[in-house]
């Protein structure tokens, strides 16, 4: 009789056990398939990566991370790793399917998010960062890019490829610019509150269309960030209580930004977003 704390033995997962579809996607280091498992006709996304790939840029132990981390989480904003498998050339990761899609992708087809999606999308948002955060985990690259919408236009985070497990400050630097905190661009050690610096950018950029401290060079929105450089353009679309809940994320001094719990307790947020998550 196996003892209580055994698991329940890891299944051993291989391409045979998939029927492949279209593509979905493509990313840095593979692409990412609509895949069905023969036996349950359960519908996945089957994401490939490139064993050369992750080599070249030394990327096994951030990989072997993301999927440490994301195969531990479970939470209705989190995309589900079911598990992965290997072969000879590639890594297969065995992910949650999202029927909707990017989320960047509505976003640059509607230009902005009505404040009843934004608003919900952050509430989303923050629910799963509280989530990650009391797990220890600092995503450290939300950006829409790597958020997804399921059949129900519920956000999904995927790609933890830059999350951290920490229970001490970090240095590494990584993401693209718009979305990073000072303390991050200046690569000075960071903790939890670069992911509540982010979600001010993110509720900028649904309403807004456009990230805050946008700039030509690299160099000038580098700047932009570590000035705080924040302007509100004068449009009907975005209230008072919108911009203060921005102004509140957008603080330089880490351990002054709103905190997650404050978030969700938002005047704009409690009056727009919708608590089931779809819109
Ligand atoms: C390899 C790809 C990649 C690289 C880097 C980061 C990420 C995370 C976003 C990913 N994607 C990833 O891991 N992904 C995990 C995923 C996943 C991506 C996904 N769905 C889609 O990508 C998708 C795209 C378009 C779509 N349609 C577009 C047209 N519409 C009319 C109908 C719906 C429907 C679904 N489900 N789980």
């Amino acid at each position: 009789m196996p003892s209580q704390t055994e698991k329940k033995p890891q299944k051993q997962w291989s391409l045979q056990d998939f029927e492949i579809g279209k593509p979905l996607g493509k990313g840095r280091f593979g692409r990412v398939y609509l895949a069905r498992e023969t036996k349950s006709k359960y519908i996945v996304a089957l994401k490939v990566i490139f064993k050369e790939q992750i080599e070249k840029y030394r990327l096994h132990h951030q990989l072997r991370r993301e999927m440490e981390i994301q195969t531990s989480l479970r939470h209705p904003n989190v995309l589900r790793l079911f598990g992965w498998f290997h072969d000879a050339e590639r890594i297969y990761l065995i992910l949650e399917y999202a029927h909707g899609g990017e989320l960047y992708k509505e976003l640059r087809k509607t230009g902005y998010l009505t404040k009843k999606q934004a608003a919900t999308y952050i509430l989303s948002l923050t629910q799963a960062l509280t989530y990650c955060h009391e797990k220890h985990v600092i995503h450290r690259d939300i950006k829409p890019e790597n958020l997804l919408l399921d059949h129900e236009g519920r956000l999904k985070i995927a790609d933890f490829g830059w999350s951290v497990q920490s229970r001490s400050k970090r240095h590494t630097m990584c993401g693209t610019l718009d979305y990073l905190a000072p303390e991050m661009v200046e690569n000075k050690a960071h903790d939890y509150a670069v992911d509540n610096w982010t979600l001010g950018i993110l509720c900028y950029e649904f309403l807004y269309g456009a990230p805050p401290f946008e700039a030509e060079s690299q160099s000038d929105t580098f700047r932009r960030i570590m000035k705080v450089d924040l302007s509100f353009p004068s449009t009907p679309y975005v209230s008072a209580e919108a911009k203060d809940l921005i102004s509140r994320l957008l603080v330089k001094d880490s351990s002054k930004r709103l905190s997650l719990q404050k978030i969700i307790e938002h005047p704009w947020i409690i009056k727009n977003a919708d608590p089931t998550g779809t819109c």
